[in-house]
């Protein structure tokens, strides 16, 4: 299989009656690890992950994968602040993914067994997702997003609705992934999971990227004054 990345976006825009909401956005992702995205409410963080990820629409600009865009789309996955769970139990929500890409209902099985335990819900595969609890719903959201080796993982604020314990589970799962190879790019206003996860730091500010490098730069020497004061706790419109 050809690799993903570079993902090479160039003038990109998406804007929502005659309104810009991002853009115009110029970024090269590539190489392994974490882009952390952190900026004021209404900057733009989601917009630009689910432009991204191709659920958001690109009025301007490209938006190219270093491969087809089936092939792109196939190898990526998304995971939302609230996690949406099907109407299902615990282990047929893991198998689902499996089970679209054609994998053996016995492999699909194993494996969803397998992620049931290592997010510690093996004790619940045949109970409804839907009764777990918020952090027990979103580490079942991950599973059932990294269940298929995904080469690229959005994630939109996913700890943002969880406590600590939980939010402490999630990043576990999360350092596990880089390790193995996927390459996260997610949003998050907790700067503390931003030190944590991030290789690389996009701070967005009116729609528009205003700083993107490698995190140890940003947190030690940000570029801009308004980082600078984002990253001191002031208030940056
Ligand atoms: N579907 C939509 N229709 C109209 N405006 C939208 C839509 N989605 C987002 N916006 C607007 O686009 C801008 C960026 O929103 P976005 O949700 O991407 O920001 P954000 O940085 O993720 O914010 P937050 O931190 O509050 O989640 C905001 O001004 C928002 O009101």
């Amino acid at each position: 299989m050809s690799h993903l990345l570079p993902l090479t976006v160039q003038g990109a825009e998406t804007t929502h009656r005659g309104k810009r909401l991002v853009g115009p956005i110029d970024l090269t992702i590539e190489g392994a690890g974490a882009t952390v995205i952190v900026g004021p409410n209404g900057s733009g963080k989601t917009t630009l992950l689910r432009l991204l990820h191709g659920a958001a629409r690109l009025t301007h600009g490209e938006i190219a994968w270093n491969c087809p865009m089936d092939e792109a789309q196939l190898h990526q996955a998304f995971v939302f602040q609230r996690p949406v769970m099907l109407r299902r139990t615990v282990l047929e929500n893991l198998i689902y993914p499996l089970k679209v890409r054609g994998t053996s209902k016995r492999e699909a099985r194993k494996s969803a067994v397998a992620w049931a335990a290592k997010i510690g819900l093996s004790d619940m595969i045949d109970r409804s997702a839907l009764v777990l609890s918020g952090g027990e719903q979103q580490k079942l959201a991950l599973a059932r997003a990294l269940i298929t080796a995904p080469k690229v993982l959005f994630l939109d604020e996913p700890c943002a609705a969880l406590d600590g314990r939980a939010t402490r589970e999630v990043e576990v799962i999360l350092q596990a992934a880089k390790q193995n190879g996927t390459r996260l790019i997610l949003s998050t206003h907790d700067m503390g999971q931003a030190r944590r996860l991030a290789d690389e730091m996009l701070f967005m500010l009116g729609g528009k990227i205003h700083e993107f490098g490698p995190a140890d730069t940003f947190f030690e020497a940000a570029q801009t004054a308004s980082a600078r004061a984002f990253l001191k706790g002031d208030i940056v419109e």
